[in-house]
Formats: C-alpha cells, sequence, structure tokens
C-alpha cells in the first residue's frame, strides 16, 4: 500500500442536480492536500428521467431498461468530471464513486446506488472503489451518513463539542464530543421538498436565495403535524430516503407558493433543531447547497441561538466536500479501516467496506492486492 494516494472523489447527490469531483491527498486517516475539483450539472432531461427511475425505485426490477439507460448516462458524467481533473493533475491512483442513491431503505436491509464502476474504471483507466454503503446495511447498520469520519479528521484541533451539518437533498449532521466521540443521523428533510415546491411552482429547480420562504409566512400547526412523526423520535442512528417525507408535499398544497416554501423550510430547520444529540454544541458550521439559502442560515441561526457558521470559515469548500469525502473513504477502503461505527450508522465497530473494480487495468497497481477479497 503507497502511504498516501491521490484519490478523485466522486459524488451524486440526493438533489439530482449533476456529479460534483474533487481531488484530495490522503491515506484515508490524514490529509495531506486537497487538489482541484469540478461539477458537471445533469441536462434538465437526464435530471428528469433519474428523478423518474428514483420515483419508480421501489419496485423496479435491476435489468430494467430504462434504469440501465440512465445509469450509463450519468456514468457518463461522471467519466468527463474525471477525465478533467485527471488533465489537471497527474498520477491518480484511485477513484472513490459514490453514485446516484435511488433507494435508501435500511429497515429492509437495502440501499442502493447506481453507476457503473466497470465502465467508469475502463474509460479511464483508474481503480474504482463503489458500493460504499451495502456492507454496512447487510451488517444491521444504517448505511449513512459516512461523511461523519471525514468531517472528523477535518475537524482535528477544534475544539468540541461541535457540530457540521450538511444541508444536502436530506440534512445530516455530524457531533463530534469534547472527548473527540463521533455521533451522527440525518436530521430530516434539507432541500429536496422545497426544490420540488419551487419547480412544481416557480418552474426553477430551487428556491433560489430562499426568494419564496422568505416573503411567506410558516404554518406552525403544518410544521408541528410534520415532526410528529415517528422518526423525530427515534434516537440517533438514523437516516434517510430522500422521499421519505414526500408527503409533506400534499400537507402544504393549500398554502400559497410562498406560505409553503416558508413551512416547508421552517420543517427543515425546527428538525435539525429537535435532534438528539448528546450535548449542545458550542457551534455549527454547515456545508452542501443549503448554506446558500439565507432563509435556512438565518433560520438556524435564530432556532439553535449560538454561533452557526458555514464550513467555509474553517477554510472548506462547502460545496466540494462530499466529493472529497468518498476520495477520502475510498482510500479507507482500500486500507481496510473502518467507514462507519456504532455511533455514526448503528453498523459493528471496526466494518469497512466498499467495493474494488479494477477493470481492464494494465498493470494492475501493486497495492490493488492488499484488498483482496472485495473485488468485483
Ligand atoms: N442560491 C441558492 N439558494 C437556495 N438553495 C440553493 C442555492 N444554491 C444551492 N441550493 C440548494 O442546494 C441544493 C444542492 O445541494 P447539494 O449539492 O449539497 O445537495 P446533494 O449533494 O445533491 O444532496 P445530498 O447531500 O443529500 O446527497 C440544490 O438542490 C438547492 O436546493
Ligand atoms: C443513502 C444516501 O445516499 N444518503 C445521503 C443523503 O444525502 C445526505 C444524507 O442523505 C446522507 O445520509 C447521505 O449522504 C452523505 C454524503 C453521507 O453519507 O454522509
Amino acid at each position: 500500500m503507497k502511504p498516501m494516494l491521490t484519490v478523485i472523489g466522486l459524488m451524486s447527490g440526493t438533489s439530482l442536480d449533476g456529479v460534483d469531483a474533487a481531488v484530495i491527498h490522503t491515506d484515508g486517516e490524514r490529509i495531506t492536500g486537497l487538489g482541484p475539483d469540478t461539477s458537471l450539472p445533469y441536462t434538465a432531461d437526464l435530471r428528469q428521467r433519474a428523478r423518474r427511475i428514483l420515483d419508480q425505485a421501489p419496485t423496479l426490477s435491476f435489468d430494467d431498461p430504462e434504469l440501465k439507460a440512465v445509469e450509463q448516462d450519468i456514468t457518463r458524467h461522471h467519466i468527463n468530471a474525471v477525465r478533467q481533473l485527471q488533465a489537471l493533475v497527474p498520477g491518480i491512483d484511485l477513484i472513490g464513486f459514490h453514485g446516484q442513491t435511488i433507494l435508501h431503505a435500511p429497515d429492509r436491509h437495502r440501499t442502493w446506488q447506481i453507476g457503473d464502476a466497470e465502465m467508469l474504471s475502463r474509460a479511464t483507466g483508474q481503480a474504482v472503489i463503489h458500493d460504499f454503503r451495502s456492507a454496512d446495511v447487510a451488517a444491521g447498520g444504517e448505511g449513512a451518513p459516512l461523511v461523519p469520519w471525514f468531517h472528523a479528521a477535518l475537524l482535528h484541533g477544534v475544539p468540541g463539542p461541535v457540530a457540521v451539518l450538511n444541508i444536502g437533498g436530506v440534512a445530516n449532521v455530524t457531533f463530534i464530543d469534547a472527548d473527540g466521540t463521533i455521533h451522527a443521523c440525518d436530521t430530516g428533510p434539507g432541500n429536496a421538498l422545497l426544490d420540488d415546491w419551487a419547480l412544481c411552482h416557480t418552474g426553477t429547480a430551487c428556491d433560489i436565495d430562499g426568494q419564496l420562504a422568505r416573503a411567506g409566512t410558516v404554518n406552525w400547526a403544518i410544521v408541528e403535524q410534520l415532526l410528529s412523526a415517528p422518526y423525530f423520535a427515534r434516537p440517533a442512528p438514523k437516516s434517510l430516503d430522500r422521499q421519505t417525507f414526500a408527503m409533506a408535499l400534499d400537507r402544504v398544497a393549500a398554502c400559497t407558493p410562498v406560505d409553503g416554501a416558508a413551512t416547508l423550510a421552517a420543517f427543515t430547520i425546527e428538525a435539525v433543531r429537535r435532534t438528539p444529540l448528546p450535548a449542545r454544541p458550542t457551534r455549527w458550521y454547515v456545508c452542501g447547497g443549503g448554506r446558500h439559502n439565507p432563509v435556512l442560515m438565518q433560520g438556524l441561526q435564530a432556532a439553535l441561538q449560538v454561533p452557526v457558521e458555514t464550513v467555509d470559515h474553517l477554510g472548506w469548500n462547502g460545496d466540494t466536500l462530499e466529493a472529497q469525502c468518498f476520495g477520502f473513504l475510498a482510500a479507507r477502503s482500500v486500507r481496510g479501516l473502518p467507514l462507519s461505527a456504532p455511533t455514526i450508522t448503528g453498523g459493528p465497530n471496526g466494518l469497512s467496506g466498499g467495493r474494488l473494480t479494477c477493470a481492464g487495468l494494465m498493470p494492475v497497481p501493486s497495492w490493488v492486492h492488499a484488498t483482496s477479497g472485495r473485488h468485483s
């Protein structure tokens, strides 16, 4: 095993907006450098097709032709993103390929990320780690969130208790206690409901800068009703599917566009505030696209009553963090290091994850042999 790897991490998140890719220099424990990054948005057509697949996922068969076509198109975007970074950074050792989650149901021992790792490996000439969540789910864990080890590595030296909140389609928190213990869970919805509401009422893919929500009045009765869902009474670890709270859109259906947006934003914020954590964080750092929405940021500041800042204040890039994370986790995977923990996903202590594909790679890098047994 080479001590330090140069890895490209790839993330296509639940917002279905495109691929984020980033270079990271890491051995899966230390991060010695962050390289360039890029984002390739999906076309409106691919976004719609991927969304239809996500909506149908619970009943889809693995060989559904449209599923396969969407998977190929998504993989092509990943290949193009990798090629951009390969042109900038010579000597890439490995790719961490998250894929696109279309279904997440750990209670039924299912988590499903689409993306053709073999096609990616062949087209880019790189070893690829993929399928990061299945081992944890198979072992009884939630399979998500997986970002906490990465947040903890980046926070090294920042005194706890602190929380890092990612507001993507779904929102998740990493809590680091004063003694360094990591706790995590999905807090509730992130932007996904707001995105769906904005698309329906304005034709734009999100509530840009919170323009709708800012002009509306929160219907607190609806927020309380939504927060009475059993998920919010469950202790962590726990995780969500993008569509878990899709019924919230029916609950706000009679609201005006602005009041509906204000109510959905309040749902996201209140779900964060009520998330059970072992201690009160002294500070919250926010990443993910939701930090660009001032209504969410100001609402979180008012609700949490301790400083709430974007992770950019720590010198991190809040838009590329998840891509960097899957580069970091790929390096952990090839070393057999844990990707989760009992207080993160509820999976067993010491469990690694991810599968390795080296399709068509000649010669196979020598350090790859260290990972025998997990090839696909
Ligand atoms: N200027 C903005 N105003 C409001 N919302 C914004 C803005 N910029 C980005 N967003 C939100 O951020 C979302 C994208 O966030 P992000 O890329 O973190 O999600 P993701 O990685 O796909 O999701 P997840 O973390 O759940 O996998 C968009 O769908 C949108 O809702
Ligand atoms: C199943 C799945 O893809 N979950 C995502 C999703 O998006 C945010 C939240 O829900 C988080 O649990 C996870 O992503 C991040 C990267 C994670 O695993 O940490």
